[in-house]
């Protein structure tokens, strides 16, 4: 089984509309609401790949309830600890005048600590069932800055493995308990190196840097432009074909969940990136975040480029 954790749920709501203009009023003409949260994504797409999974993170008031209801839809089960305050909603504004999508992303809310504790007891209960334990996504206010790097010891005493996608600060705090893999994004290992901007060459040496520090396999993110992938099974470089995208929310998410499938089912490290990457072409193609049509995977593992660099 594969536990995902999202600490800071989100109902994710996507809003249509014509032209979206700064300064100005905004008509919406449409609104959907999806489970969300990075780890509820990266959950979307395992069961979707036919993998078990369970989630889990910290729930509150209304939103807290319909993500469980939404969940409850799709038959993904859940396990989360009740919070007194709020969860949060992340927008997503999709303008079919301008092409662009604008997120915005609420803080989330706040946990007291006799939560952190009680979520901590629950995730030892889920990794010992596990396999993998996924860890995504921003932190709530009120957990420590190390919360990622806490539950990554909990998890490795549970005998499990530990997968971390975040960013900042709470990233930074994490990687000396050595994860089993991160997907950082290119501005994720930017904003680590304290960089604006960044060669491939230079990406290549960060995350060589990451390798050093004892994490096993580093798969770096680049969007359109594929990924790369540094870790203890080599140097490989993926090029992903030419695809017209719908929404690329997601992408990062349904990549970690084809990384952590092709992982569990022991595939050959090519496969498994191959499946990472093309999670994350299939999400770009769909409307919501964690949206995969598994029919297309197979096909668009065939399209990959993949480059053994080292
Ligand atoms: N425009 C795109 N064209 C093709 N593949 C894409 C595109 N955007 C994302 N992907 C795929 O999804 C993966 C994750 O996307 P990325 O945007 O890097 O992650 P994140 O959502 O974390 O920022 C990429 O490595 C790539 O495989
Ligand atoms: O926890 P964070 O970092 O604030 O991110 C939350 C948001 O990230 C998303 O999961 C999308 O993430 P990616 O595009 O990076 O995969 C949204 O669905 C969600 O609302």
């Amino acid at each position: 089984m594969i536990t995902t954790i999202t600490l800071n749920l989100a109902l994710d709501k996507t809003y249509f509309l014509s032209n979206f203009q700064k300064g100005k009023t905004n008509r919406i003409k449409q609104v959907h609401e999806e489970p969300g949260g990075k780890g509820i994504n990266v959950a979307k797409v395992l069961q979707a790949l036919g993998y078990e999974v369970k989630v889990s993170g910290f729930s509150g008031g209304f939103n807290g309830l319909k993500v469980q209801k939404l969940l409850n839809e799709r038959s993904i089960p859940h396990r989360f600890i009740q919070i007194e305050d709020e969860s949060r909603e992340c927008l997503n504004i999709m303008a079919d005048g301008n092409g662009q999508e604008t997120e915005l992303l609420e803080q989330g809310p706040t946990v007291h600590q006799a939560k952190w504790g009680e979520l901590c007891q629950l995730v030892h209960q889920l990794a010992s069932q596990s396999e993998f334990v996924v860890l995504s996504g921003s932190l709530p206010k009120g957990v420590p800055i190390n919360a990622y790097g806490q539950l990554i010891k909990i998890i490795d005493h549970a005998k499990a493995k530990a997968i971390l996608d975040t960013s900042g600060e709470p990233f930074q705090a994490a990687l000396s308990e050595k994860p089993f893999l991160i997907k950082p994004n290119e501005p994720e290992l930017m904003n680590w190196l304290g960089k604006e901007k960044l060669s491939r060459q230079e990406m290549i040496r960060a995350a060589e840097k990451l390798l050093d520090l004892g994490i096993p396999h580093v798969c770096l993110s680049l969007g359109a432009n594929g990924a790369l992938y540094i870790g203890e099974e080599g140097q490989y470089s993926l090029t992903p074909p030419l695809l017209e995208v719908k929404n690329t929310v997601g992408s990062g998410d349904a990549m970690v969940a084809g990384l952590t499938a092709g992982f569990l089912s022991n595939l050959s490290i090519e496969q498994t990136l191959k499946l990472g990457v093309a999670c994350g072409m299939s999400n770009a193609l769909h409307l919501y975040a964690g949206c995969i049509k598994t029919s297309d995977i197979k096909s668009f593992q065939a399209e990959i480029k993949i480059e053994k660099l080292s």
